[in-house]
Protein backbone atom coordinates (compact mmCIF):
# COMPACT_ATOMS: atom_id res chain seq x y z
CA UNK A 1 0.00 0.00 0.00
CA UNK A 2 2.69 2.21 -0.76
CA UNK A 3 1.21 4.66 -2.87
CA UNK A 4 -1.39 5.31 -0.12
CA UNK A 5 1.66 6.79 2.05
CA UNK A 6 0.84 10.19 3.38
CA UNK A 7 -3.04 10.36 2.66
CA UNK A 8 -4.73 12.21 5.18
CA UNK A 9 -8.44 10.87 6.10
CA UNK A 10 -10.08 13.99 6.05
CA UNK A 11 -11.62 14.81 3.40
CA UNK A 12 -11.54 18.41 1.52
CA UNK A 13 -8.43 20.27 2.75
CA UNK A 14 -9.58 23.99 2.51
CA UNK A 15 -7.28 26.25 4.36
CA UNK A 16 -8.34 30.02 5.28
CA UNK A 17 -6.55 32.79 3.59
CA UNK A 18 -4.46 33.75 6.70
CA UNK A 19 -3.28 36.84 4.68
CA UNK A 20 -6.90 38.17 4.31
CA UNK A 21 -8.08 37.31 8.08
CA UNK A 22 -4.79 39.13 9.44
CA UNK A 23 -5.07 42.03 7.04
CA UNK A 24 -8.95 42.79 7.84
CA UNK A 25 -8.49 41.76 11.51
CA UNK A 26 -5.34 44.32 12.36
CA UNK A 27 -6.52 46.72 9.78
CA UNK A 28 -9.70 47.19 11.63
CA UNK A 29 -8.03 47.44 15.13
CA UNK A 30 -7.87 50.30 17.21
CA UNK A 31 -6.19 52.67 14.30
CA UNK A 32 -7.86 55.93 16.07
CA UNK A 33 -6.05 55.09 19.61
CA UNK A 34 -2.99 55.00 17.72
CA UNK A 35 -0.78 58.00 17.58
CA UNK A 36 0.71 59.23 14.68
CA UNK A 37 4.47 57.15 15.05
CA UNK A 38 2.85 54.13 16.25
CA UNK A 39 0.22 54.21 13.23
CA UNK A 40 3.53 54.45 10.92
CA UNK A 41 5.05 52.21 12.82
CA UNK A 42 2.12 49.04 12.57
CA UNK A 43 1.48 49.84 8.79
CA UNK A 44 5.48 49.75 8.23
CA UNK A 45 5.25 46.11 10.00
CA UNK A 46 2.17 45.11 8.74
CA UNK A 47 3.31 45.35 4.94
CA UNK A 48 6.27 43.77 6.31
CA UNK A 49 4.56 40.63 7.29
CA UNK A 50 2.02 40.70 4.20
CA UNK A 51 4.99 40.33 2.10
CA UNK A 52 6.53 38.15 3.78
CA UNK A 53 3.80 35.53 4.45
CA UNK A 54 3.36 32.29 2.48
CA UNK A 55 -0.36 33.14 2.65
CA UNK A 56 -0.14 35.65 0.03
CA UNK A 57 1.19 33.63 -2.45
CA UNK A 58 -0.97 33.66 -5.92
CA UNK A 59 -2.67 30.18 -4.82
CA UNK A 60 -3.99 31.23 -1.26
CA UNK A 61 -5.20 34.35 -2.86
CA UNK A 62 -7.49 32.05 -5.11
CA UNK A 63 -9.21 31.08 -2.36
CA UNK A 64 -12.50 33.31 -2.51
CA UNK A 65 -14.21 32.21 0.80
CA UNK A 66 -13.66 29.97 2.95
CA UNK A 67 -17.40 29.13 4.29
CA UNK A 68 -17.63 31.60 6.70
CA UNK A 69 -14.98 34.67 5.82
CA UNK A 70 -15.43 35.85 2.27
CA UNK A 71 -12.40 37.91 0.79
CA UNK A 72 -12.98 40.59 -1.47
CA UNK A 73 -14.47 38.69 -4.56
CA UNK A 74 -13.96 42.15 -6.39
CA UNK A 75 -10.26 41.16 -6.66
CA UNK A 76 -10.73 38.33 -8.69
CA UNK A 77 -13.64 39.32 -10.41
CA UNK A 78 -12.07 40.57 -13.43
CA UNK A 79 -9.49 37.46 -13.93
CA UNK A 80 -13.26 35.28 -13.00
CA UNK A 81 -14.58 36.78 -16.23
CA UNK A 82 -11.17 36.84 -18.24
CA UNK A 83 -10.92 32.99 -18.10
CA UNK A 84 -14.60 31.90 -18.11
CA UNK A 85 -14.96 34.22 -21.64
CA UNK A 86 -15.23 32.08 -24.54
CA UNK A 87 -13.23 33.51 -27.67
CA UNK A 88 -16.42 33.97 -30.10
CA UNK A 89 -19.92 34.53 -29.21
CA UNK A 90 -20.79 31.00 -30.32
CA UNK A 91 -18.42 29.55 -27.52
CA UNK A 92 -19.46 28.47 -24.32
CA UNK A 93 -19.00 29.47 -21.09
CA UNK A 94 -18.17 26.49 -18.37
CA UNK A 95 -17.25 25.82 -15.04
CA UNK A 96 -15.53 22.92 -14.61
CA UNK A 97 -14.94 21.21 -10.98
CA UNK A 98 -11.94 19.51 -10.50
CA UNK A 99 -10.15 21.54 -12.74
CA UNK A 100 -6.52 20.46 -11.15
CA UNK A 101 -7.63 16.53 -11.00
CA UNK A 102 -6.70 14.66 -13.49
CA UNK A 103 -9.38 14.22 -15.82
CA UNK A 104 -10.48 17.88 -15.45
CA UNK A 105 -7.42 19.58 -16.10
CA UNK A 106 -7.54 17.44 -19.64
CA UNK A 107 -10.60 18.40 -20.33
CA UNK A 108 -10.23 22.83 -19.07
CA UNK A 109 -7.07 22.62 -21.78
CA UNK A 110 -9.15 20.73 -24.52
CA UNK A 111 -12.14 23.28 -24.33
CA UNK A 112 -10.29 26.38 -23.82
CA UNK A 113 -7.88 25.39 -26.93
CA UNK A 114 -10.55 25.51 -29.02
CA UNK A 115 -12.00 28.29 -27.67
CA UNK A 116 -14.58 28.14 -25.22
CA UNK A 117 -14.56 30.10 -21.82
CA UNK A 118 -13.50 28.13 -18.46
CA UNK A 119 -12.99 29.00 -15.27
CA UNK A 120 -11.47 26.09 -12.64
CA UNK A 121 -12.94 25.36 -9.08
CA UNK A 122 -10.67 23.03 -7.13
CA UNK A 123 -10.23 22.31 -3.77
CA UNK A 124 -6.43 20.82 -4.07
CA UNK A 125 -6.87 18.12 -1.49
CA UNK A 126 -4.08 15.87 -0.63
CA UNK A 127 -5.67 13.02 -1.97
CA UNK A 128 -2.55 12.72 -3.92
CA UNK A 129 0.45 14.85 -3.94
CA UNK A 130 -0.61 18.06 -4.54
CA UNK A 131 2.74 19.06 -6.46
CA UNK A 132 0.89 17.13 -9.14
CA UNK A 133 -2.01 19.17 -9.33
CA UNK A 134 -0.50 22.69 -9.06
CA UNK A 135 1.47 21.62 -11.86
CA UNK A 136 -1.05 21.12 -13.87
CA UNK A 137 -2.77 24.14 -12.66
CA UNK A 138 0.29 26.24 -13.90
CA UNK A 139 0.28 24.93 -18.06
CA UNK A 140 -3.82 25.38 -17.14
CA UNK A 141 -2.85 29.15 -15.77
CA UNK A 142 -0.26 29.82 -19.35
CA UNK A 143 -3.73 28.63 -21.46
CA UNK A 144 -5.45 31.07 -19.99
CA UNK A 145 -7.56 28.96 -17.71
CA UNK A 146 -8.03 30.37 -13.96
CA UNK A 147 -8.63 27.73 -10.91
CA UNK A 148 -10.19 28.88 -7.98
CA UNK A 149 -9.21 26.98 -4.60
CA UNK A 150 -12.64 26.44 -2.65
CA UNK A 151 -14.64 23.32 -2.04
CA UNK A 152 -17.85 22.24 -3.90
CA UNK A 153 -19.55 22.00 -0.56
CA UNK A 154 -19.05 25.75 0.14
CA UNK A 155 -22.32 27.30 -0.72
CA UNK A 156 -21.31 30.90 -0.62
CA UNK A 157 -18.28 30.43 -2.61
CA UNK A 158 -20.80 28.46 -5.51
CA UNK A 159 -22.89 31.47 -5.16
CA UNK A 160 -20.42 34.02 -6.03
CA UNK A 161 -18.90 32.56 -8.72
CA UNK A 162 -22.79 32.10 -10.57
CA UNK A 163 -23.44 35.89 -9.51
CA UNK A 164 -20.02 36.82 -11.16
CA UNK A 165 -20.65 34.64 -14.65
CA UNK A 166 -23.62 33.08 -16.46
CA UNK A 167 -22.66 29.76 -16.83
CA UNK A 168 -23.72 27.35 -20.14
CA UNK A 169 -22.55 24.32 -18.36
CA UNK A 170 -21.08 22.93 -15.23
CA UNK A 171 -18.22 20.30 -16.37
CA UNK A 172 -18.70 18.47 -12.67
CA UNK A 173 -15.86 16.37 -12.53
CA UNK A 174 -14.56 17.17 -8.84
CA UNK A 175 -14.92 14.04 -6.51
CA UNK A 176 -13.18 11.81 -4.26
CA UNK A 177 -11.70 8.98 -6.62
CA UNK A 178 -10.20 5.50 -5.84
CA UNK A 179 -11.67 2.51 -5.00
CA UNK A 180 -9.53 0.93 -2.63
CA UNK A 181 -9.01 3.71 -0.28
CA UNK A 182 -13.03 3.89 0.29
CA UNK A 183 -12.26 1.73 3.38
CA UNK A 184 -9.67 4.05 4.73
CA UNK A 185 -11.60 7.40 4.54
CA UNK A 186 -15.40 6.50 3.79
CA UNK A 187 -16.50 9.69 5.26
CA UNK A 188 -14.35 11.46 2.52
CA UNK A 189 -16.50 9.92 -0.32
CA UNK A 190 -19.41 10.71 1.23
CA UNK A 191 -18.46 14.42 1.78
CA UNK A 192 -17.78 14.88 -2.01
CA UNK A 193 -19.34 12.62 -3.72
CA UNK A 194 -22.86 12.65 -2.36
CA UNK A 195 -22.59 16.17 0.10
CA UNK A 196 -20.81 18.26 -2.14
CA UNK A 197 -22.77 17.15 -5.42
CA UNK A 198 -25.76 17.88 -3.53
CA UNK A 199 -24.66 21.10 -2.50
CA UNK A 200 -23.91 22.20 -6.19
CA UNK A 201 -27.24 21.20 -7.60
CA UNK A 202 -28.72 23.19 -4.95
CA UNK A 203 -26.92 26.33 -6.31
CA UNK A 204 -27.54 25.09 -9.87
CA UNK A 205 -31.08 24.63 -9.55
CA UNK A 206 -31.97 28.34 -8.50
CA UNK A 207 -29.59 30.08 -11.20
CA UNK A 208 -31.12 31.69 -14.04
CA UNK A 209 -30.72 30.75 -16.55
CA UNK A 210 -29.66 26.95 -15.45
CA UNK A 211 -26.80 25.51 -17.50
CA UNK A 212 -26.41 21.92 -18.58
CA UNK A 213 -24.67 19.65 -16.56
CA UNK A 214 -21.81 17.12 -17.60
CA UNK A 215 -20.67 15.02 -14.77
CA UNK A 216 -18.66 12.12 -13.71
CA UNK A 217 -19.90 8.85 -13.09
CA UNK A 218 -18.22 5.14 -12.74
CA UNK A 219 -17.69 1.81 -14.42
CA UNK A 220 -17.66 0.97 -10.71
CA UNK A 221 -21.62 1.04 -10.83
CA UNK A 222 -22.20 -2.26 -12.41
CA UNK A 223 -20.45 -3.96 -9.30
CA UNK A 224 -20.98 -7.35 -9.75
CA UNK A 225 -23.04 -7.30 -12.66
CA UNK A 226 -21.52 -10.74 -15.04
CA UNK A 227 -23.19 -9.64 -18.06
CA UNK A 228 -21.19 -8.42 -20.49
CA UNK A 229 -19.98 -6.08 -22.12
CA UNK A 230 -21.90 -3.99 -19.88
CA UNK A 231 -24.87 -1.58 -20.97
CA UNK A 232 -26.26 1.32 -19.52
CA UNK A 233 -29.45 -0.52 -19.34
CA UNK A 234 -27.59 -3.24 -17.19
CA UNK A 235 -28.33 -3.32 -13.67
CA UNK A 236 -26.10 -1.18 -11.23
CA UNK A 237 -27.93 -1.95 -7.80
CA UNK A 238 -24.96 -4.28 -6.78
CA UNK A 239 -21.95 -1.89 -6.08
CA UNK A 240 -18.49 -3.68 -4.63
CA UNK A 241 -16.90 -0.39 -3.19
CA UNK A 242 -18.53 2.23 -1.24
CA UNK A 243 -17.19 4.48 -3.75
CA UNK A 244 -19.56 2.99 -6.29
CA UNK A 245 -22.22 3.13 -4.32
CA UNK A 246 -21.40 6.91 -3.79
CA UNK A 247 -21.58 7.49 -7.81
CA UNK A 248 -24.80 5.24 -8.23
CA UNK A 249 -26.22 7.69 -5.44
CA UNK A 250 -24.65 10.48 -7.79
CA UNK A 251 -26.95 9.03 -10.88
CA UNK A 252 -30.04 8.76 -8.45
CA UNK A 253 -29.81 12.11 -7.06
CA UNK A 254 -29.11 13.55 -10.64
CA UNK A 255 -32.57 11.98 -11.92
CA UNK A 256 -34.48 13.89 -8.70
CA UNK A 257 -32.97 17.35 -9.38
CA UNK A 258 -33.47 16.66 -13.21
CA UNK A 259 -36.78 15.48 -12.34
CA UNK A 260 -38.01 18.43 -9.98
CA UNK A 261 -36.05 21.48 -11.07
CA UNK A 262 -35.35 20.54 -14.96
CA UNK A 263 -31.60 20.64 -14.83
CA UNK A 264 -30.21 19.05 -17.80
CA UNK A 265 -27.63 16.19 -16.45
CA UNK A 266 -25.97 13.72 -18.67
CA UNK A 267 -23.65 11.44 -16.53
CA UNK A 268 -20.75 9.55 -18.08
CA UNK A 269 -19.64 6.19 -16.57
CA UNK A 270 -15.70 6.74 -17.20
CA UNK A 271 -13.63 3.22 -17.28
CA UNK A 272 -10.37 3.29 -15.58
CA UNK A 273 -8.97 6.24 -17.24
CA UNK A 274 -4.85 6.12 -17.81
CA UNK A 275 -2.56 8.60 -19.08
CA UNK A 276 0.09 12.13 -19.27
CA UNK A 277 -0.43 14.12 -16.22
CA UNK A 278 -2.39 11.17 -14.53
CA UNK A 279 -3.04 10.18 -11.07
CA UNK A 280 -0.65 8.50 -8.80
CA UNK A 281 -2.69 6.29 -6.78
CA UNK A 282 -3.95 4.00 -10.03
CA UNK A 283 -2.20 0.88 -10.88
CA UNK A 284 -0.66 1.50 -13.94
CA UNK A 285 0.71 5.02 -12.27
CA UNK A 286 2.21 3.13 -8.57
CA UNK A 287 3.29 0.34 -10.97
CA UNK A 288 5.60 2.40 -13.56
CA UNK A 289 7.24 4.17 -10.29
CA UNK A 290 7.53 0.82 -8.22
CA UNK A 291 8.96 -0.57 -11.26
CA UNK A 292 11.52 1.91 -11.51
CA UNK A 293 12.79 2.28 -7.90
CA UNK A 294 12.87 -2.10 -7.88
CA UNK A 295 10.22 -2.72 -5.59
CA UNK A 296 7.72 -6.11 -5.95
CA UNK A 297 4.57 -5.26 -7.00
CA UNK A 298 1.81 -6.90 -6.31
CA UNK A 299 -0.58 -8.26 -9.13
CA UNK A 300 -4.21 -9.17 -8.12
CA UNK A 301 -5.34 -12.62 -9.48
CA UNK A 302 -8.83 -13.48 -9.36
CA UNK A 303 -10.59 -16.50 -7.35
CA UNK A 304 -10.29 -18.73 -9.87
CA UNK A 305 -6.54 -18.15 -10.71
CA UNK A 306 -7.35 -15.96 -13.67
CA UNK A 307 -6.15 -11.88 -14.38
CA UNK A 308 -8.34 -9.30 -13.44
CA UNK A 309 -8.97 -7.03 -16.36
CA UNK A 310 -9.96 -3.80 -16.67
CA UNK A 311 -10.93 -1.67 -20.08
CA UNK A 312 -8.64 0.61 -19.47
CA UNK A 313 -9.46 4.01 -21.39
CA UNK A 314 -7.03 6.53 -23.02
CA UNK A 315 -7.56 10.10 -21.57
CA UNK A 316 -7.72 11.66 -24.66
CA UNK A 317 -10.69 9.55 -25.91
CA UNK A 318 -12.16 10.43 -22.67
CA UNK A 319 -11.66 13.90 -23.21
CA UNK A 320 -13.54 13.56 -26.96
CA UNK A 321 -16.65 11.96 -25.16
CA UNK A 322 -16.81 14.65 -22.35
CA UNK A 323 -16.99 17.32 -25.14
CA UNK A 324 -18.77 15.21 -27.19
CA UNK A 325 -21.56 14.90 -24.06
CA UNK A 326 -20.79 18.73 -23.96
CA UNK A 327 -21.87 19.91 -27.36
CA UNK A 328 -25.13 17.72 -27.55
CA UNK A 329 -26.35 18.47 -23.84
CA UNK A 330 -29.54 19.98 -24.39
CA UNK A 331 -30.52 23.62 -22.13
CA UNK A 332 -31.98 22.84 -18.69
CA UNK A 333 -35.73 24.28 -18.51
CA UNK A 334 -35.97 25.41 -14.85
CA UNK A 335 -34.99 28.62 -13.84
CA UNK A 336 -35.35 30.39 -10.18
CA UNK A 337 -36.23 26.20 -8.65
CA UNK A 338 -38.83 25.82 -10.81
CA UNK A 339 -39.51 23.23 -14.14
CA UNK A 340 -41.17 24.33 -17.11
CA UNK A 341 -41.02 21.04 -19.03
CA UNK A 342 -39.07 18.02 -18.74
CA UNK A 343 -35.04 18.42 -19.66
CA UNK A 344 -32.67 15.53 -21.09
CA UNK A 345 -31.30 12.85 -18.78
CA UNK A 346 -28.82 10.88 -19.91
CA UNK A 347 -26.37 8.11 -18.77
CA UNK A 348 -23.43 6.88 -21.21
CA UNK A 349 -20.31 4.20 -20.84
CA UNK A 350 -17.10 5.99 -21.77
CA UNK A 351 -14.80 2.59 -22.36
CA UNK A 352 -12.52 1.43 -24.40
CA UNK A 353 -14.63 -1.69 -25.23
CA UNK A 354 -11.60 -4.21 -24.74
CA UNK A 355 -10.43 -5.36 -21.63
CA UNK A 356 -6.85 -5.75 -21.12
CA UNK A 357 -5.37 -8.14 -18.05
CA UNK A 358 -3.95 -6.62 -15.39
CA UNK A 359 -0.80 -9.21 -16.12
CA UNK A 360 -0.59 -7.87 -19.75
CA UNK A 361 -0.35 -4.17 -18.41
CA UNK A 362 2.67 -5.25 -16.05
CA UNK A 363 4.44 -7.00 -19.36
CA UNK A 364 3.72 -3.61 -21.69
CA UNK A 365 5.18 -1.22 -18.58
CA UNK A 366 8.41 -3.92 -18.10
CA UNK A 367 8.79 -3.25 -22.11
CA UNK A 368 8.55 0.43 -21.84
CA UNK A 369 10.29 0.88 -18.94
CA UNK A 370 12.91 -2.02 -19.38
CA UNK A 371 12.94 -2.63 -16.37
CA UNK A 372 12.91 -6.50 -14.92
CA UNK A 373 9.58 -6.38 -12.70
CA UNK A 374 9.48 -8.07 -9.35
CA UNK A 375 5.97 -9.02 -9.03
CA UNK A 376 4.02 -11.25 -6.77
CA UNK A 377 0.65 -12.51 -7.79
CA UNK A 378 -2.12 -12.06 -5.24
CA UNK A 379 -5.77 -13.19 -4.22
CA UNK A 380 -7.66 -10.23 -5.74
CA UNK A 381 -8.09 -8.32 -1.78
CA UNK A 382 -11.81 -8.09 -0.55
CA UNK A 383 -11.15 -4.38 -1.09
CA UNK A 384 -14.13 -3.05 -3.04
CA UNK A 385 -11.92 -4.45 -6.86
CA UNK A 386 -14.20 -5.97 -8.93
CA UNK A 387 -12.41 -8.78 -11.33
CA UNK A 388 -13.47 -7.02 -14.87
CA UNK A 389 -14.78 -4.63 -16.76
CA UNK A 390 -15.93 -3.79 -20.53
CA UNK A 391 -17.97 -1.08 -21.75
CA UNK A 392 -20.49 -1.33 -23.96
CA UNK A 393 -20.39 2.27 -26.02
CA UNK A 394 -22.75 1.49 -28.48
CA UNK A 395 -24.93 4.77 -26.86
CA UNK A 396 -22.18 6.60 -26.73
CA UNK A 397 -20.82 6.35 -29.99
CA UNK A 398 -24.55 6.80 -31.47
CA UNK A 399 -25.21 9.58 -29.62
CA UNK A 400 -21.97 11.84 -28.91
CA UNK A 401 -20.02 10.70 -31.55
CA UNK A 402 -17.62 8.87 -29.33
CA UNK A 403 -15.15 6.45 -30.73
CA UNK A 404 -12.07 5.46 -28.95
CA UNK A 405 -8.78 5.46 -30.94
CA UNK A 406 -6.09 4.39 -28.55
CA UNK A 407 -5.32 0.86 -27.52
CA UNK A 408 -3.79 0.48 -24.08
CA UNK A 409 0.53 -0.09 -25.18
CA UNK A 410 0.29 3.11 -27.14
CA UNK A 411 -1.66 4.82 -24.15
CA UNK A 412 1.17 3.66 -22.13
CA UNK A 413 3.73 4.58 -24.17
CA UNK A 414 2.69 8.25 -24.28
CA UNK A 415 2.26 7.97 -20.27
CA UNK A 416 5.99 6.02 -19.37
CA UNK A 417 7.64 9.03 -21.88
CA UNK A 418 5.79 11.66 -19.49
CA UNK A 419 6.06 9.89 -16.29
CA UNK A 420 9.95 9.59 -17.02
CA UNK A 421 10.51 13.44 -18.24
CA UNK A 422 8.11 14.93 -15.45
CA UNK A 423 9.89 12.70 -12.97
CA UNK A 424 13.75 13.43 -14.04
CA UNK A 425 13.16 16.90 -13.58
CA UNK A 426 13.38 18.16 -17.34
CA UNK A 427 12.24 21.47 -17.78
CA UNK A 428 10.32 20.20 -20.80
CA UNK A 429 8.04 18.48 -18.01
CA UNK A 430 5.44 21.53 -18.14
CA UNK A 431 5.06 20.20 -21.92
CA UNK A 432 1.12 18.35 -22.35
O1 LIG B 1 -13.44 2.72 -13.95
C1 LIG B 1 -13.64 3.40 -12.97
O2 LIG B 1 -14.70 3.94 -12.82
C2 LIG B 1 -12.60 3.53 -11.91
O3 LIG B 1 -11.32 3.28 -12.47
C3 LIG B 1 -10.26 3.26 -11.55
O4 LIG B 1 -10.42 2.15 -10.69
P1 LIG B 1 -9.73 0.78 -11.12
O5 LIG B 1 -10.28 0.28 -12.40
O6 LIG B 1 -9.85 -0.14 -9.95
O7 LIG B 1 -8.22 1.18 -11.43
P2 LIG B 1 -6.87 0.89 -10.64
O8 LIG B 1 -7.01 1.20 -9.23
O9 LIG B 1 -5.79 1.56 -11.38
O10 LIG B 1 -6.70 -0.69 -10.80
C4 LIG B 1 -6.49 -1.26 -12.08
C5 LIG B 1 -6.39 -2.76 -11.96
O11 LIG B 1 -5.20 -3.11 -11.24
C6 LIG B 1 -5.51 -4.04 -10.21
N1 LIG B 1 -4.53 -3.83 -9.12
C7 LIG B 1 -4.59 -2.74 -8.34
C8 LIG B 1 -3.67 -2.54 -7.35
C9 LIG B 1 -2.68 -3.47 -7.12
O12 LIG B 1 -1.81 -3.34 -6.21
N2 LIG B 1 -2.63 -4.56 -7.93
C10 LIG B 1 -3.53 -4.78 -8.92
O13 LIG B 1 -3.45 -5.80 -9.63
C11 LIG B 1 -6.96 -3.74 -9.84
O14 LIG B 1 -7.57 -4.85 -9.26
C12 LIG B 1 -7.54 -3.40 -11.20
O15 LIG B 1 -7.94 -4.55 -11.85
C13 LIG B 1 -10.21 4.55 -10.75
O16 LIG B 1 -9.25 4.48 -9.72
C14 LIG B 1 -11.55 4.93 -10.18
O17 LIG B 1 -11.46 6.20 -9.58
C15 LIG B 1 -12.55 4.92 -11.32
O18 LIG B 1 -13.76 5.34 -10.97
Amino acid sequence: MSHLDNIPSTPGKHKPDKAFRFHSSAASSSLSKLTLYSTVFLSVLLIFLLLSSPSSTPSTRRHLSTGTQHTPVSLSHKVIRKSARPRSTTGHTVLVTGAAGFVGSHVSLALKRRGDGVLGLDNFNHYYDPTLKRAREKILEKAGVFIVEGDINDRGLLQQLFDAVVFTHVMHLAAQAGVRYAMQSPGSYIHSNIAGFVNLLEVLKSVNPQPAIIWASSSSVYGLNSKVPFSEKDRTDQPASLYAATKKAGEEIAHTYNHIYGLSITGLRFFTVYGPWGRPDMAYFFFTRDIMKGKTIDVYESPDKGSVARDFTYIDDIVKGCLGALDTAKKSTGGGGKKREPAQFRIFNLGNTSPVPVSRLVSILEKLLKVKVKKKVVPLPRNGDVEFTHANITLAMKELGYKPTTDLEAGLKKFVKWYLSFYSGSKKKSSW
